[in-house]
């Protein structure tokens, strides 16, 4: 099995570097080949996504992803800014369905930003269209100023767009995923407002008909933001869009205790996959050894799981993380008063000491 690992910018080298650990120490047998991407892309080959590395990542049998981008590079055009890297991936290889299940570790329920009977037991699987909506939809762009001069300061535009077969299959994935849990699925859209998001809908609606078993509910976007810290656990299967997912996965995330706690996994319909943690390249805590690995390492499971077939190894990832959690180990973003904070590297160690265990 070969794997492409992406480390990217800011803490993404720290958190890979913990979860490749805790892959190796598991003796799986995997090929791991490391290269540049986004910022690291940019000044190693001059591209955010250099070919060598986009070819890598095609012929792997899954991708570990870091995180992306830098303030240094917002002064860069588009496509030269760290981030096309993630996006041009995604749809380079398909990758339409992005996996977030925002769990909170009874060990975190404290760490939540909510009451912890709000959030104890909470299990929502968030599942986010990935390779469409405004992110890529065409046209885009900056009109001219009248002075000339490109890109203009005048006017810019993006394009929100979904085709039914878009919505179809990532319909399918939802309701799929439901009948393997608690049977719900909420799908957000803003169908009150957008013509997008009124196909999105019925769309939804004539996809549920194949799934009797499971219940299907609507919710706009705004109070699905509002209900997510309100009550939490009344969801179960959340489907939507990619921008309101991109949103909505960050608010969930604080659910269970941090960001640094929610991984994802994207997949295509061969079922290659590239897995990151939500978050992004944190520039304002990268080199100080303070990120959280948790969500990379949970990642690395769910690439065992998905991509690779193996359930075994990845459920042992999963209870190490929850044994370090019950030792009482925390880094500083989930850290309370009566436990103990660790390092990124001191995090992932206790990992792998307790897969050794
Ligand atoms: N998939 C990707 O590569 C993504 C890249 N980005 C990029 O990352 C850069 C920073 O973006 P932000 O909006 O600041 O989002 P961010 O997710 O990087 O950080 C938001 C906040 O969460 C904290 N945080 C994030 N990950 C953490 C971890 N593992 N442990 C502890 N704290 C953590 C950060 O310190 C910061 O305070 C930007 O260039 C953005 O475009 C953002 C999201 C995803
Ligand atoms: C570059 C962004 C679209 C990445 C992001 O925020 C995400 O995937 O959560
Ligand atoms: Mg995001």
């Amino acid at each position: 099995m070969k794997i492409a690992v992406l480390p990217g910018d800011g803490i993404g080298p720290e958190i890979i570097a913990e979860a490749v650990k805790v892959l190796e120490v598991l003796n799986l047998g995997l090929e791991m080949e490391t290269a540049p991407v986004g910022g690291a892309g940019y000044e190693a080959a001059g591209h955010p996504l250099p070919p060598a590395t986009l070819k890598l990542a095609q012929e792997a049998d899954a991708i570990l992803f870091g995180a992306v981008g830098d303030w240094k590079y917002d002064t860069l055009d588009r496509p030269l800014r760290p981030e096309q890297a993630i996006l041009g991936l995604r749809k380079a290889l398909g990758l339409f369905a992005n996996f977030r299940p925002a769990i909170c570790y009874k060990e975190l329920t404290h760490a939540s930003s909510l009451k912890p009977e709000l959030v104890a037991g909470l299990d929502i699987l968030i599942i986010r269209e990935l390779t469409g909506d405004i992110y890529f939809g065409a046209p885009r762009g900056r009109r001219v100023a009248p002075d000339g001069h490109f890109p203009g300061s005048e006017e810019a535009f993006d394009t929100m767009r979904y085709s039914r077969p878009e919505i179809e299959r990532i319909a399918h994935v939802a309701f799929q995923a439901a009948q393997k849990r608690d049977k719900r699925v909420t799908s957000v859209d803003k169908s009150n407002v957008l013509e997008t998001f009124q196909l999105w809908k019925d769309v939804v609606t004539e996809v549920a008909k194949q799934y009797p078993d499971v219940a299907l509910d609507h919710m706009y976007v705004d109070n699905a933001a509002m209900q997510l810290v309100k009550e939490p656990k009344r969801f179960d299967v959340v489907v939507t869009g990619n921008m309101f997912g991109d949103i909505l996965s960050d608010e969930a995330s604080m659910l269970t205790g941090s960001i640094g706690m929610l991984p994802s996994a994207s997949l295509n319909d061969k079922k290659q996959g590239l897995y990151e943690p939500s978050h992004g390249s944190a520039p304002d805590i990268a080199g100080k050894g303070i990120a959280n690995p948790l969500a990379t390492i949970l990642s690395a499971a769910m690439m065992l799981r998905f991509s690779l077939g193996m359930e075994e190894a990845a459920l042992k990832i999963e209870a190490a993380v929850q044994k370090v959690l019950a030792d009482g180990l925390r880094t500083a973003d989930i850290y309370s008063e009566g436990t103990t904070k660790v390092s990124t590297s001191q995090m992932g160690d206790a990992v792998v000491k307790a897969l050794q265990a």
